[in-house]
């Protein structure tokens, strides 16, 4: 396993070269794949040309956000990287910092400083707010977290109001509605720069089918689309690679789990939050791939809670393509399977609750 997966990943064909050979040839591919890391950077960008980019993460000093700060010091397209949090960001950022890699640390704390730390941001991510207990629904936070989230999107629009967002902060399904209203009331929503992050959806629907279908997990790749919570997460297993020859039954049993996934981990830290290192995992990975957008990486593509025009609803997560603007295109749904087109009728009532709920709190 290597810290090094997002900067440094890959084209497909050199990826697969390493699966050859014996283990202590895959081995030395391996280490000669992260020495080569700059290298293949400054491929990538011509000599030198890494664009600045300022990011940062709202409740930096959280459960989510103090893995996901130490992922995004590790990303090299970073320079400079911007913590803020109600509390706590001075040590994290002071830890942090101490990290050789390229970017710039700071530590912002209190509302005083959030100015600041948004000024000139090209990516904001929000992992601010409260977290499930056991029992708790994803929207239960909303009374809590919707007030966050409005508060943050306000100071967005105000200070950095061209730059990405990343909401990671649940209910997903109302808080991007949330800062959509919030946005488009001081005049500076692009729907094409906001995104709810569903990537620990897809992360996990991963994970479960390559444990299932035992094949390489790294070659797994399976659209999830519909929204952040319980029935709203649809993986579409129908379209998954490598297709494997499992029952009905088990890839019914892979959407529940998928559907599940939060839960599983709410249950198991028994009160002390939720899903925090697979959540900066995954909020590192769309990051990612929103900087390569935005540096002009051709064909970069994640799955996203965005606007959307695919189904009935405003707002639906699928297959979107990222370019140097946010959103270049949204993809469709593909070729769906008759129980996948059932999970999809009976989302969408749910999904245009949380929708219609957080339109109307910011409205
Ligand atoms: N989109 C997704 O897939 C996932 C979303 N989440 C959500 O992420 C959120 C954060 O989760 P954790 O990090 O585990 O919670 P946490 O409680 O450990 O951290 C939240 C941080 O937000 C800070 N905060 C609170 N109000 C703030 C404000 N006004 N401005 C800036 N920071 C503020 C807190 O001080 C705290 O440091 C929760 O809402 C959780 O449900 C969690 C996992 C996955
Ligand atoms: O389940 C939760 O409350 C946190 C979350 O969104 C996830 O882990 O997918």
């Amino acid at each position: 396993m290597t810290l090094a997966f997002i900067p440094f990943r890959l084209p497909r064909r050199r990826r697969c070269s390493i699966d050859g050979g014996n283990s202590n040839q895959r081995k030395m591919l391996k280490l000669m794949k992260l020495r080569s890391a700059s290298a293949f950077l400054s491929r990538s960008y011509g000599s030198g040309s890494v664009p600045q980019r300022k990011v940062a993460v709202l409740g930096a000093a959280g459960g989510i956000g103090q893995p996901l700060g130490l992922l995004m010091k590790l990303n090299p397209l970073v320079s400079d990287l911007s913590l803020y949090d109600i509390a706590g960001t001075p040590g994290v950022a002071a830890d942090v910092s101490h990290v050789n890699t390229r970017s710039a640390v700071a530590g912002y704390v209190g509302e005083d400083q959030l100015p600041r730390a948004l000024e000139g941001c090209d990516l904001v991510i929000i992992p601010a707010g409260v977290p499930r207990k056991p029992g708790m629904t994803r929207d239960d936070l909303f009374n809590i977290n919707a007030g966050i989230v409005k508060s943050l999107c306000s100071a967005i629009a105000k200070y950095c109001p061209h730059a990405i967002v990343n909401m990671i902060s649940n209910p997903v399904n109302s808080t991007v509605p949330i800062a959509a209203e919030v946005f488009k009331k001081a005049g500076t929503y692009d729907e094409n720069k906001l995104f709810g992050v569903t990537t620990l959806d897809v992360v996990r629907a991963r994970t479960f089918y390559a444990g299932k279908a035992k094949v390489p997990v790294e070659e797994v790749n399976v659209p999830v689309v519909g929204g952040h919570a319980g029935i709203t997460i649809l993986p579409l297993f129908s379209q998954v690679t490598p297709k494997a020859n499992l029952s009905d039954e088990d890839i019914q049993a892979l959407t529940k789990r998928t559907q599940d996934g939060g839960t599983e981990v709410v249950e198991a830290k028994a009160g002390k939050g939720s899903a925090t290192l697979s959540m900066a995992y995954a909020g590192a990975l769309f990051a990612d791939a929103c900087l390569k957008g935005l540096n002009g990486v051709p064909d970069v593509v994640e799955c996203s809670f965005v606007q959307s025009s695919i189904t009935e609803l405003p707002f639906f997560a699928s297959k979107v393509k990222l370019g140097k603007n946010g959103v270049e295109e949204v993809l469709g749904l593909g070729t769906m399977s008759d129980y996948e087109k059932r999970g999809l009728e009976s989302l969408i009532p749910e999904l245009k609750g949380s929708i219609e709920k957080g339109i109307q709190f910011a409205s």
